[in-house]
């Protein structure tokens, strides 16, 4: 491959940097640690049951704060974040999906300007079936830099994000990365061990006949999501004219490459499935970042009803209803929760005789 036409993360962010003159170069350091911890869940992950830590792949060994079963790969992509990204100075404290409180330092390390979010393993389900699984990291500015960060200094809206990004451990190993001057996608060359700039300026399509939706939950769906989903269901036949394509992976990081790479829009709404969660999506480390890295890339990123960036975070582990792709989908699915008052909508499809029926028929 010939690297220099085109450039290494390293090459990247030195770029970067010369655009903003008084940079100390921490954040430069911090995205190296990090794009190091992803290449070491990479490899992790590569080797499968094959790896000398593998013991029992499939046994979950814990509940992590969600109530959710933690994989042994949950606990290891943990550890492997912490050890990365503890140790530089360039962090003030770090939340991860896998630690109920945000995670202090160890003494001996100096405190620095930025705060770590991140969900060292995305899409786990996945790991025993061989289906793409991916990283996400949230980076924020620290309110008082060199001291240790307080749990409320990560109750920063989305639009404070200082860089966001995820590592997306598939057929290829890619880091994908904002820095809030556009999105840009670095394959890793496995021999060199370096990732190199292979998709610049990543730019998602405005239009799309492709969503992605979890079906399963459709009796406990709004109205707006009913309506939408339905009409693209209909196909040429329907509102939209058009025959729509439907896609679930049951992995963020995977659904939110294939819409950066060819458009789309993703769907995990608000739903009455349990009242005490609004939103199956964590808003800290897995929306926040995504709809940076979306929005950067001319897409549009929701809770269905407004812009997800501006929403104020209440608490660490707080979830969301989470819409995101190609911004004119997004705005329409935004619209049909503005017209739609609750319970007025009559589905053709989840109806009595409908596609989706929820009531026996005779
Ligand atoms: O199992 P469901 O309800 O389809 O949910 C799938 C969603 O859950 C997640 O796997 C949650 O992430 P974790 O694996 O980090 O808990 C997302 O990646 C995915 O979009
Ligand atoms: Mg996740
Ligand atoms: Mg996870």
């Amino acid at each position: 491959m010939p690297i220099g036409a085109r450039p290494t993360l390293t090459q990247f962010l030195i770029e970067e940097r010369r655009r903003h003159p008084n940079a100390t170069g921490e954040l430069n350091a911090l995205v190296t640690d990090l794009s190091l911890a992803c290449k070491a869940i990479a490899k992790r992950v590569a080797f499968g049951v094959l790896a000398a830590d593998a013991g029992l792949p499939t046994a979950p060994v814990g509940v992590n704060v969600q109530g959710e079963e933690q994989k042994p790969l949950d606990v290891l992509s943990n550890e492997i974040f912490l050890r990365a990204n503890e140790w530089g100075g360039h962090v003030a404290g770090m939340v991860s999906e896998e630690l109920e409180a945000a995670y202090t330092l160890p003494p001996q390390y100096p405190r620095g300007k930025y705060l770590l979010l991140f969900d060292p393993l995305d899409g786990s389900s996945n790991i025993d079936v061989n289906v793409s699984v991916g990283s996400i990291f949230s980076i924020l500015r620290a309110r008082t830099p060199g001291e240790d960060a307080r749990p409320e200094d990560f109750l920063q809206p989305g639009t404070d994000q200082v860089g966001a990004g995820y590592a997306i451990y598939g057929p290829t190993t890619m880091l994908v990365l904002t820095l809030g001057n556009g999105t840009h996608a670095f394959t890793l060359e496995p021999q060199l061990g370096e990732w190199v700039l292979s998709h610049p300026h990543l730019r998602i399509p405005e239009k799309t006949r492709e969503f992605a939706i979890n079906a399963s939950n459709s009796r406990f769906w709004e109205p707006a999501v009913k309506r939408y989903v339905d009409e693209c269901l209909a196909g040429q036949t329907g509102p939209r004219g058009a025959d729509f394509n439907m896609r679930w992976i049951a992995s963020l990081v995977a659904e939110t490459h294939r819409i950066l790479m060819r458009g789309g829009v993703f769907m995990y709404p608000r739903d009455t499935k349990d009242p005490a969660r609004p939103g199956r999506l964590r808003l800290l480390y897995e929306a926040h970042p995504i709809s940076f890295l979306i929005e950067q890339a001319g897409g549009r990123a929701s809770t269905g009803r407004r812009r997800l960036m501006t929403v104020q975070p209440e608490a660490l582990h707080q979830r969301i209803g989470f819409v995101f792709g190609s911004a004119e989908e997004v705005e329409r699915i935004e619209g049909y929760h503005r017209d739609e008052p609750i319970d007025t909508y009559q589905s053709p499809l989840f109806g009595k005789r409908g596609l989706f029926a929820t009531t026996a028929m005779a």
